[in-house]
């Protein structure tokens, strides 16, 4: 059955006299998979920011599962169980695949010093970091590329990669910022695929601009525009709404 695994109630984010996140709120469900959308500017960014822990709210509150984390540090929100993917950003491109992931499931381990290289020599004993790494690699349909070095895999693969290493630690939520950008057709359809494999087991938040996969994914779409939800709700009554339309969708949908 479904639950609700995060619940940001009223948040705020100002900088300085602009209001980039203007009192919105989002419930993240279990098998549900909640995309917003929303002109440059909107605020998406903002938001998943303060989901994340990346940025403070200037007002509201985020519970995860039971837990108020409207003031916890990223690294606290991850270990509860939100899981965000940064675009490559932390992927070690002369690495291989797996190297990636198991890392990725290495920082769940007790905290040491960084050392990538100490990392990888400590992981390869460390069974229960190995066995999340595998199924992470798994989830993402990454196993038949473990060997291959990151680097040179295609935008697609770097792109499931992200996730897997997302995956690796655990996570329940996950925030996945534009998981389409800059694929071709045949890269987006199997990435929709996955996140519909991901969705039973965890409450989905998207950044999205693909219209296809949009309509494809959403169980719950958002709308915001300069800060402001202007409308939340299901796909096609989302669709329907002629302000949507006016503000953002444009007049071909
Ligand atoms: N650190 C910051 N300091 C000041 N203003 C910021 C900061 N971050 C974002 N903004 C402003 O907040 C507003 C919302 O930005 P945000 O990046 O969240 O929008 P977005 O919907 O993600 O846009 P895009 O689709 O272009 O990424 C914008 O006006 C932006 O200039």
């Amino acid at each position: 059955m479904s639950e609700v695994l995060l619940r940001a109630s009223h948040l705020t984010k100002r900088f300085g006299g602009l209001a980039a996140v203007n009192d919105v709120s989002v419930d993240l469900w279990r098998d549900r998979i909640h995309v917003v959308i929303g002109p440059n500017g909107a605020g998406k960014s903002t938001l998943t920011n303060l989901l994340s822990g990346d940025l403070p709210p200037t007002s509201g509150t985020i519970l995860l599962g039971e837990h108020d984390v409207t003031k916890s540090s990223p690294e606290q929100i991850s270990r509860r169980g939100l899981g965000r993917s940064y675009q490559k950003t932390n992927i070690f491109l002369p690495f291989t695949v797996w190297e990636n992931v198991r890392l990725a499931a290495q920082s769940r381990a007790p905290q040491q010093p960084w050392n990538p290289v100490r990392w990888l020599q400590d992981a390869s004993r460390d069974r229960s970091v190995n066995e999340r790494a595998e199924k992470a690699l798994e989830l993402a349909g990454l196993t038949a590329r473990r060997h291959f070095i990151a680097g040179a895999a295609s935008h697609g693969e770097q792109r499931q990669l992200e996730i897997a290493m997302t995956l690796a630690t655990d996570p329940q939520v996950l925030l996945l910022d534009e998981p389409l950008a800059g694929m071709g057709v045949a890269e987006a359809e199997r990435m929709v695929e996955l996140l519909l494999r991901l969705k039973p087991q965890h409450a989905m938040m998207l950044v999205e601009h693909d219209i296809d996969a949009i309509f494809a994914l959403a169980d719950h779409l958002t709308v915001m525009v300069n800060g402001t939800v202007i409308a939340s709700g299901e796909p096609a009554a989302i669709r329907a709404d002629r302000g949507v339309q006016a503000a953002y969708l444009g007049e071909e949908h």
